[in-house]
């Protein structure tokens, strides 16, 4: 295991040195990312090349070479004459197929990580040690039922999710907190900048340092990272989402990449048949519909700041617009509208149920947990007869006790 060293300088920055990363542990397979993969079905592509047939995903062995540096706008590169539609849900398949292909891959050789040998500093441990807690404190603060899910796993992949939630709140706060206003694209920016810092084992606060120890003992690779700071630049410029693939773009950047960035954390387990892609393809699931479920229960609390993330199409179809949403009347049109809102973010759930059972044995009731926990929140939208304009949706404590059983029963279930 090897063990990042926290360095103060006088000026109180702190940077870590890390060792390189670890070999692969766990569960992390590599497999052929074109082998056994279901393609999603709605695969549109207008290529006069290929007459319209159903195309691989467009990445290349050299998008494996280059250390994974690939993005989804590598997605819809076309050469001059083509005319390529991709849907969203193709283009997010694609990164989920690079992300499962990388798994087992060295993701940082030495050549891009800066570090210096490791020096053991006094105090050094202890200072990552407290840089953890920093993030342990946030995640306890902000997210009552994913910390509760991370109480129940290993220290070590406790405190790597801690460091990841932390980085991921910070990252939301940017668009979403007290300074939003005053956040430009150039702002994102210096963001992404510092978070391929982070990557190179150069972290620029506690926070960060958490984070990079976390990277460097995981394998986990940039691209949700860059992703997900993709997403806060959407809410910079979009209020409006014209259809569900637009949304599911969206739901994708600020949510589904968490999933793709804790199964490294979380594990494979050694005895699953599945393939990497599946289970991945289970975290981004479990990832959009846990956003699924946010957008539902913060109707209101979005409308109110003038958003909102609802396809506009599907709105129409019912016979509902945006005044609607800004007036919070629930009507016969809003309680169907929603019931179909929530019979899908159901089928993500379901989807993603399947792969719990492959994780590692530790992360399975954790992550079961979650899952169960925030489904409950679309029964008590339910249970609120839809009026998600003025009623915030919470599963009370009685409802929290009682899922750690039930996750705790199904998380026994091993990988078929
Ligand atoms: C095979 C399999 C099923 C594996 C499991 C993979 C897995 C653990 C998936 C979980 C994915 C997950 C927890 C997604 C939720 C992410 C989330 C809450 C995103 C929020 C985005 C924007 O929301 P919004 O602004 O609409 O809402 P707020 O009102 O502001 O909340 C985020 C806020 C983006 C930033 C993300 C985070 C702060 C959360 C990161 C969460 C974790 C690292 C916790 C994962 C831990 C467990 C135990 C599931
Ligand atoms: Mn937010």
């Amino acid at each position: 295991m090897s063990v990042a060293l926290l360095v103060i300088s006088p000026t109180s920055e702190v940077s870590t040195k890390t060792g390189f990363l670890d070999s692969i542990r766990e569960g992390n397979r590599f497999s052929d990312p074109f082998k056994s993969v279901s393609r999603p079905k709605n695969l549109v592509c207008n290529n006069r090349f290929n007459n319209g047939q159903n195309i691989r995903p467009n990445y290349t062995s050299m998008d494996l070479k280059n250390g994974g540096r690939f993005s989804l706008k590598s997605s819809m590169v076309a050469s001059p004459g083509d005319e390529v539609t991709l849907s969203s849900e193709q283009k997010v398949y694609d990164v989920v197929m690079k992300q499962a292909a990388l798994v087992k891959r060295e993701l940082k050789s030495s050549d891009n990580m800066e570090v210096n040998p490791d020096i053991a500093l006094p105090g050094s441990v202890s200072l990552l040690s407290e840089a953890y807690e920093r993030c342990h404190e946030i995640c306890a603060e902000y997210a009552k039922t994913f910390y509760l899910g991370t109480l129940l796993m290993t220290p070590e992949r406790r405190r790597a999710i801690w460091a990841i939630y932390a980085w991921g709140r910070r990252t939301d706060e940017l668009v979403d907190g007290p300074n939003a206003s005053h956040i430009t694209p150039t702002a994102l920016n210096r963001w992404e900048a510092r978070l391929e810092d982070i990557f190179k084992g150069r972290p620029f606060d506690m926070l960060d340092a958490a984070l990079a120890d976390t990277v460097s003992k995981f394998p986990v690779d940039i691209q949700p990272f860059r992703d997900m700071i993709e997403g806060m630049r959407m809410d910079l410029s979009k209020s409006r989402y014209k259809n569900f693939d637009e949304l599911y773009l969206y739901c994708y950047y600020v949510s589904g990449t968490v999933g793709l960035m804790s199964v490294p954390i979380m594990g494979i387990a050694p005895e699953s048949k599945a393939t990497t892609e599946s289970v991945y393809n289970a975290a981004l699931a479990l990832g959009l519909a846990n956003q699924l479920t946010n957008i539902l229960r913060d109707v209101g609390e979005d409308a109110r700041r003038g958003r909102v993330y609802l396809p506009q199409d599907e709105l129409a179809q019912a016979g509902l617009s945006d005044d609607d949403i800004f007036a919070g009347k629930v009507t016969d049109k809003w309680r169907s509208f929603m019931k179909k809102q929530i019979e899908r973010a159901r089928k993500f759930f379901d989807d993603s149920e399947k792969g719990v059972a492959e994780l590692s044995s530790a992360s399975r009731w954790p992550v079961m947990a979650s899952l169960v926990l925030y489904r409950e929140i679309l029964d008590q939208i339910e249970a609120n007869d839809y009026n998600n304009f003025t009623k915030i949706a919470n599963v009370g404590k009685a409802g929290k006790i009682l899922a750690l059983p039930i996750a705790y029963g199904k998380s026994l279930v091993p990988p078929p």
